[in-house]
């Protein structure tokens, strides 16, 4: 039987068709990789770009020829994939430090941009760093400003603040462990604020690393089309540089450093995997890009050129990522991805900004990077330096000057610029002014994390970043009596990061404070010790439960006091019931009629009923997902007041919540266990110990990865039991997943825990 040909279709030209259609190509042998769509809608893409190329119509060229040449870009990975090590090459390569240090090194030095002491000693970063450089690509000049973020997901905060201001991303990967839990919370984080990243895999000089799994990896577990544009020379120890599968050219990096890139000719053994690879680089582009799809479906061969454009319209599009690969601890492929960053990342002009326009009904404005606009910008981060508070600002539009006003949106409060500086990780350079797409620090002036600055001819206002909410808890108390600077620290730290939350509790008398995990606390008591002479005596890691209803329940309450003195009366009548939808919170509404209980009651009410949420009935932890609707009511002529009726709601809330089948509900977390394959049995025993849902297990070439859903109350402890259930060898991340209700004797047991406590008091 004659197999008929049929001609393999680019995905991109069967509108509407899900799943990858294979033709051709298959019948053919050629075997492609399953495709699982693309990253974004299209329609939202082709929206967007309609509109950036609305904004560039109101650009000078002045504008374009300064955003042309600015790239603003964050370094992000899963722990330890070696973001801080590339980060210190390119600031090496592009001449802003004159020596390498490595992380932990033996110089004892440490990486540049792990400017604290406790990120040098422990390796990690904690916070992320900002800083710029300059790279000469074909005899232009560009300027970055880059910004390395942490790996751990307990400072997940300073990654999405990261995201949230800047216009690209390279997404480090490791050769050896490919796509990890923390990629794809990183590659989340990415969609989140719609940022185009192109792909570095690293550490290709280690044993059994391979970059086309990961690649595949990225293809499945990020469902991104991603293909190489590069393939290594060499592997492992003997890896010396790359071939640049668009030229078909060999770079190879020479010099002490890897400073020196030699360009070669392609290997004649390494000429079959090129045609492969580059073959399909272009069938992938074909499926993300018009263009390629027309040359591709008239067989015509695309020039380098083309195949570039191709790369940089579908990267900006977020529906493709490039993928390069090397090392940054052998300095081997680091100076391509400086050209891939301008080669295929948005400049500013790019990348569509908007705000909302408080003096006009909160209409939507897009916001234009032109230096004669008025001033917009962002502060996004907070920290308090040497000279005072230190707020980073991106600058969206117009420019901000050095002794300029610029005023706060939100509190109306005018502040003058005494200060503007660009950062280079704990350093700084001052300069006079920055124009729209820049990043730049300023000093002196209070605001929040989040906050929009303007010039103030217009009331523009920027959306924040997403803010995940606190998990862990423990009680704090200061070891000396002096409890000035204990207050000092917690204030500054409870500023410069959102997710780390302080709060007294006057039954206990202590402070408690809650982070996103056990690391996250930890490093804010040891920071507490170092940098403000605190020793603390810490409680043991609390679960932030929450308490939440199941069935409605009617309330008709009344408070009254009136015997003597002054008299009190309030009487709310309305439901409490669960809220359905999560993503609202609770929620607090009035129906009343004919005024019977009055307006400023009303709002007592809803203090009343936020102040009750904070510390829910059954063990005095935040409500979740309840709705209180007040719909009548009684006032008293002479004793109602507003104390009265905040007293009456949240006394009527308590009686209802108890009536309405109270849960408490806890953080389930999901688990990511990565070992060396020996010890998988042992670890499988110990989370089946913890009644974890295992969910998936992956097994790489000398390591397995396990992820799991499991409760947090049963996670303390873990990394103590990882350490000797592994030998030392095994790595764990938690990440909330959900809150779910505890088992109904847990829940009794914390209910009555929490009675004999108060009994006590
Ligand atoms: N073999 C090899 N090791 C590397 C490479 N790049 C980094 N490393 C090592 O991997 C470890 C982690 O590197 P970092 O640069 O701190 O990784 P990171 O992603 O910044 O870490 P966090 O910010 O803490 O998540 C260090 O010991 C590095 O020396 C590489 O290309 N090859």
């Amino acid at each position: 039987m004659s197999v008929q040909p049929i001609m393999w279709i680019p995905r991109r030209m069967i509108r509407g068709s899900i799943p990858f259609v294979t033709c051709s190509k298959l019948c053919l042998g050629l075997s492609r990789r399953p495709f699982h769509g693309s990253s974004l809608a299209r329609s939202t893409y082709e929206e967007e770009k309609v509109l950036v190329d609305e904004i560039k119509q109101q650009l000078t060229p002045a504008d374009i020829e300064r955003c042309n040449k600015l790239r603003n870009i964050g370094i992000s990975a899963h722990i330890d994939s070696g973001k801080t090590t590339f980060t210190e090459r390119v600031l090496y390569y592009t001449k802003r430090i004159k020596a390498i240090h490595e992380v932990r090194g033996r110089d004892n030095v440490g990486a540049k941009m792990d400017s604290m002491d406790l990120e040098r000693e422990k390796g990690i970063t904690i916070q992320s760093a900002a800083t710029y450089c300059s790279w000469d690509k074909e005899g232009k000049n560009y300027h970055y400003n880059l910004i390395d973020t942490p790996g751990h997901i307990d400072f997940t905060i300073e990654v999405e603040r990261a995201l949230r201001v800047l216009d690209g991303a390279v997404l480090v990967v490791c050769a050896v462990s490919g796509v990890q839990s923390q990629t794809v919370t990183v590659d989340r984080q990415m969609r989140r604020y719609n940022v185009p990243r192109v792909t570095f895999i690293n550490k290709m000089d280690r044993m059994g690393s391979d970059p086309f799994r990961a690649i595949e990896q990225l293809n499945s577990k990020l469902k991104i089309p991603a293909a190489a544009v590069q393939i290594p020379i060499g592997s492992e120890s003997s890896l010396c540089g790359v071939v640049d599968l668009i030229n078909k050219v060999a770079l190879y990096n020479k010099g002490d450093n890897g400073e020196i890139i030699e360009k070669g000719p392609v290997p004649e053994e390494l000429k079959p995997l090129m045609e492969e690879k580059r073959q399909l680089l272009v069938e992938t582009l074909a499926d993300v890009d018009d263009e390629m799809a027309e040359m591709f479906l008239e067989e015509k061969q695309p020039t380098p050129q083309q195949i570039k454009d191709a790369i940089r319209r579908a990267t900006i599009a977020r529906s493709f990522t490039p993928v390069l690969m090397g090392s940054a601890l052998a300095n081997t492929g680091i100076q391509p991805v400086l050209d891939a960053i301008v080669d295929y990342l948005p400049n500013p002009s790019e990348v569509l900004n908007t705000a909302l326009d408080v003096s006009n009904d909160e209409a939507k404005v897009n916001l234009v990077p032109a230096v004669q606009q008025p001033f917009v910008g962002l502060a996004f981060k907070l920290e308090e330096g040497k000279y005072g508070q230190l707020t980073y600002v991106r600058v969206y539009q117009g420019r901000l000057r050095k002794g300029s006003y610029i005023s706060n949106v939100k509190t109306g409060k005018k502040v003058k610029v005494a200060r503007l500086v660009k950062m280079h990780s704990n350093e700084m350079e001052d300069v006079d002014e920055v124009g729209s797409g820049e990043i730049c620090a300023t000093f002196g002036i209070d605001c929040a994390s989040g906050d929009t600055f303007t010039d103030g001819s217009v009331q523009y206002s920027m959306s924040s970043m997403y803010v995940p909410d606190a998990v862990v808890s423990l009680s704090i108390t200061p070891n000396s009596k002096d409890a000035s600077n204990f207050s000092k620290a917690l204030n500054r730290f409870q500023k410069e990061d959102p997710t780390f939350r302080v709060k007294f509790d006057p039954e206990s008398k202590e402070t408690i404070i809650s982070g996103m995990g056990e690391l996250h606390l930890e490093i804010y008591v040891e920071r507490m010790r170092r940098e403000y002479n605190v020793d603390c005596i810490t409680g043991k890691p609390q679960v932030s439960y929450r308490e939440s209803i199941t069935i409605p329940a009617d309330f008709d309450y009344t408070h009254k006091k009136q015997s003597g003195g002054a008299g009190q009366y309030g009487r709310v009548i309305g439901t409490l019931s669960p809220v359905g939808d999560i993503t609202k919170g609770n929620i607090f509404e009035t129906a009343i009629v004919g005024g019977r209980i009055p307006d400023k009651y009303l709002a007592a009410c809803g203090k009343g009923f936020e102040e009750v949420c904070e510390k829910g009935p059954l063990i005095g932890h935040r409500v979740l997902n309840v709705k209180m609707l007040i719909n009548d009511g009684a006032i008293h002529a002479v004793d109602s007041n507003e104390l009265s009726f905040k007293t009456a709601t949240m006394a009527a809330f308590r009686d209802a919540f108890l009536r309405a089948q109270p849960v408490i509900m806890e953080p389930i977390m999901n688990v990511s266990v990565t070992s060396p394959n020996e010890f998988q049995g042992n670890i499988i025993g110990l989370l089946n110990k913890l009644q974890a849902v295992i969910q998936d297990t992956e097994n790489g070439h000398d390591e397995f990865t396990l992820k799991a859903e499991c409760a947090l109350s049963t996670m303390f402890g873990f990394a103590t039991s990882l350490r000797a259930s592994t030998q030392g060898k095994g790595e764990f991340s938690l990440e909330f997943s959900h809150y779910a209700p505890t088992a109904p004797h847990v829940q009794k047991g914390l209910v009555s825990e929490f009675q004999k406590k108060q009994a006590k008091k």
